[in-house]
């Protein structure tokens, strides 16, 4: 059958990027989405800030919510050390074999946890089934409706601590504006707004949340 928009973007890197150069990767999954497709990806413009906020946090175990084809995850992998503990979280089973392949292409498979299953159900086993005691960064980035549901769950599991960074994708466009609520006035975060553009749009604004478990 004929191939999925995931499965053309990933063809376009295998054609177009260096094997084992994930900023080449990133470089031909954004030319795609600005050039030829439009995609769900983080994107150059956000995924800048994004950047910043990865490398200023450092963190040695890290959490994301949403692999969706990868792009994230190389973002984020390309910048943690070798010893850094990386899960990515991705529901659906053909999104989460792009993302395999992409990820395999960009050679950070060593450097990323992918795991395809149901937030809800990973993150009570994080610490028993990974090994994890608690996150020092979180990336979210999966389905809106879900945001506030899980950073709940991250929080009864004990797996935030003082200092944790939670970044959450979208906070404008879809919105996630129950989230963006619950962090800014349940008292146990210090939230930021960092307002930017939707990914491959000159014109529509979308923004990432940045908030800080005050533990
Ligand atoms: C399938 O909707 C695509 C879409 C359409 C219109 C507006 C926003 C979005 C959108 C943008 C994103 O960055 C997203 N990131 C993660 N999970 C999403 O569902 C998601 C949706
Ligand atoms: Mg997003």
């Amino acid at each position: 059958s004929a191939m999925s928009k995931e499965q053309r973007v990933l063809q376009y890197v295998q054609q177009n990027a260096s094997r084992g150069d994930p900023d080449s990767v990133l470089a031909a999954v954004d030319k795609f989405g600005w050039e030829t497709e439009w995609a769900m990806n983080l994107g150059d413009v956000k995924g800048a800030i994004l950047d910043r906020f990865v490398k200023e946090t450092a963190p040695q175990t890290m959490l994301e919510l949403g692999t969706y084809m990868g792009y994230s995850a190389i973002r984020i992998a390309r910048l943690l050390p070798e010893t850094a503990k990386f899960m990515t979280v991705e529901f659906d089973q053909e999104n989460a074999a792009v993302a395999r392949e992409m990820i395999e292409f960009a050679g950070l498979q060593n450097r990323i946890i992918q795991i395809t299953s149901d937030t809800a159900d990973v993150i009570p086993q994080l610490k028993t089934k990974y090994d994890v005691e608690t996150l020092d960064m979180v990336f979210i980035d999966h389905w809106k409706d879900v945001y506030v549901r899980d950073i709940k769950l991250l929080e009864t599991n004990k797996l935030l601590r003082k200092g944790t960074v939670v970044v959450a994708d979208n906070i404008i466009k879809p919105g996630a504006p129950e989230y963006a609520e619950y962090v800014r006035t349940c008292g146990k975060y210090d939230s930021t707004f960092h307002e930017s553009r939707f990914e491959y749009s000159n014109d529509d604004i979308d923004g990432l949340e940045k908030s800080v478990f005050r533990g």
